[in-house]
């Protein structure tokens, strides 16, 4: 029989994320025949103590969603377990080794990463490390590539690659995935998907929310570390990647490695020209007067809060086609989008009194909707005289052809991951040398700044971001898309 064991299973991500998402397939009837799904942290709690733990927590989540059965939960029930462990300790983790038996383990580690290299090493001194045993991590694994490198090398010691399933929530986004499909399940794109009639990509992942409490994590990273080293660049790896011979996990994560391999390096001369780093003060967040990062951490501090990047790929699809990106916290949105801005027209028949003509440009948008639209100039209805113009949007996303039916309920990231990982199929998750390449290209960036002085720049929170990000694209003729575009 196979088993799940959850370290930190009693921690926010179990609770918040991973429990609900179990619950979620086992709704579905995903979950794999005989899963024991067993939490292990070193609370000293029973069984019964956690079950009702995890049903509280499992249940308000699946109400929220009409998702809620009681037969679901009772099939859910019967596979949970819990056990009391300290993970880094051998010898604590051979009762872990009895319960679990000797069917294929995965282990998700839902623990600080300062625990993981101790977590591996006592993980394989007691047998839950055997070749058919996997192991989940979370990021952030390490904070840069030297500590990603020291942990990794744990890792590598206890597990080989094929066994290690490095998560990035993002890969596991529904719209992330429909990217996929989109460029590589169609003919239409793929002949303009390069720099003869790509204008520029601009990726932008926006927050409302800003650090609280979670400064004592996020001061260690700032926001390049913590979402443009990984989130952000894995989208976009996945816009500009070749395309793979087949949807193996290496082909995928091959061709994903060439292009952080053609990242253009930022030297400390180029760092000011084509990095904006920023920090949120008080300002007005969604109707409410909020705190600056300063205040909430409670002492001067020159970590960024939020980062826009100009990224070349220096390769010969993307010759000339600048990526622009940009994240923050305490922006004035929960926005994540991707658009792909096509070129303007090379010679336009239409005078500017018939409505101006906009170059197209394709939105696909993960966060707050789901959303993946194209922008194309259209006539408007009528019988004017002189033809007008007027931009449309059609959007290609599924499940609109019946406008009455209700939309599917919205996975959680988790859910798809967490599947993959019990079947083995590391597709959307981050191979070592991915891992590495992006580290490397965002120390250089991080180098950059401290050779450089970089320091960052005030925003207002409930803004887009110091004004410089807006000039990063303005002195080249450009503009971040807006909420309408
Ligand atoms: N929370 C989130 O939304 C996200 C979290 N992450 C990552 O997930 C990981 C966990 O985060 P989070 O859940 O927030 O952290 P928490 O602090 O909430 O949970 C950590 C868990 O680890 C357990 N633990 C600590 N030491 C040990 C040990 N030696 N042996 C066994 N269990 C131990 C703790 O329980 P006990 O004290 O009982 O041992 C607790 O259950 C981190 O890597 C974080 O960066 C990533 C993305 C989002
Ligand atoms: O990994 C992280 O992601 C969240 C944003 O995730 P999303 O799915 O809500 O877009 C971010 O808030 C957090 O700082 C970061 O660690």
């Amino acid at each position: 029989m196979a088993a799940l064991v959850l370290f930190g299973g009693g921690g926010d991500l179990a609770m918040r994320m991973l429990l609900p998402s179990l619950y979620f397939l086992e709704h579905d009837g995903l979950l794999p025949d005989g899963l024991k799904i067993i939490g292990a942290a070193r609370s000293e709690e029973s069984r019964d103590e956690y079950v009702s733990k995890v049903r509280a927590s499992v249940e308000s989540k699946a109400k929220a969603d009409d998702a809620w059965s009681p037969e679901a939960w009772a099939r859910m029930e019967q596979r949970l377990d819990y056990l009391a462990v300290d993970a880094t300790s051998a010898e604590s983790l051979k009762p872990l080794k009895d319960k679990v038996g000797e069917g294929e383990c995965t282990s998700f580690l839902a623990v600080s990463p300062s625990l993981y290299a101790r977590i591996v090493t006592a993980m394989r001194a007691a047998g839950l490390a055997e070749p058919g045993d996997r192991v989940v991590l979370e990021k952030p694994v390490g904070r840069d590539l030297q500590t990603f490198s020291e942990i990794d090398d744990a890792v590598s010691d206890a597990f080989d690659e094929h066994q290690v399933f490095r998560i990035d929530h993002y890969l596991g986004k529904e719209t992330v995935q429909n990217l996929i499909a989109l460029r590589f399940g169609n003919t239409i794109f793929e002949p303009l998907w390069n720099n003869l009639s790509i204008d520029h990509v601009q990726i932008t992942v926006g927050e409302t929310v800003g650090v609280g409490d979670r400064w004592p994590y996020y001061d260690e990273y700032g926001a390049l570390k913590d979402m443009l080293q990984n989130h952000m660049l894995q989208l976009l790896c996945l816009v500009a990647m070749e395309p793979p011979s087949d949807l193996d996990p290496d082909s995928v994560r091959n061709e994903k490695v060439k292009v952080l391999r053609s990242l253009r390096r930022i030297t400390p001369e180029e760092a000011e020209r084509v990095t904006v780093r920023g920090q949120y003060v008080a300002g007005k967040s969604e109707g409410e007067q909020v705190p600056g990062y300063d205040d909430e951490r409670g002492l001067d501090s020159d970590t960024e809060t939020f980062v826009a990047i100009r990224a070349d790929i220096d390769n010969w699809r993307w010759a000339g086609v600048p990526f622009f990106m940009r994240t923050g916290k305490r922006l004035p949105e929960k926005r994540t989008e991707i658009v792909i801005q096509f070129k303007e027209l090379p010679h336009s028949i239409f005078d500017n009194d018939r409505g101006q003509v906009t170059a197209n440009r394709l939105v696909i948008e993960l966060q707050p909707q789901e959303d993946i639209s194209l922008s194309v100039m259209n006539k408007r209805p009528g019988l004017d005289q002189r033809m007008q113009l007027q931009p449309i949007r059609m959007s290609l996303s599924w499940g609109q052809d019946d406008k009455d039916a209700k939309p599917p309920r919205r996975r959680i990231a988790y859910e798809r991951l967490l599947l993959d990982a019990l079947n083995g199929d590391s597709t959307l998750f981050v191979r070592r040398d991915e891992a590495e390449q992006a580290w490397k290209w965002v120390d250089e960036v991080s180098q950059a700044w401290t050779d450089g002085n970089v320091k960052p720049i005030e925003y207002k929170a409930g803004t887009w971001g110091p004004g410089e990000a807006d000039f990063l694209l303005e002195r080249t003729g450009r503009a971040w898309n807006t909420k309408n575009g």
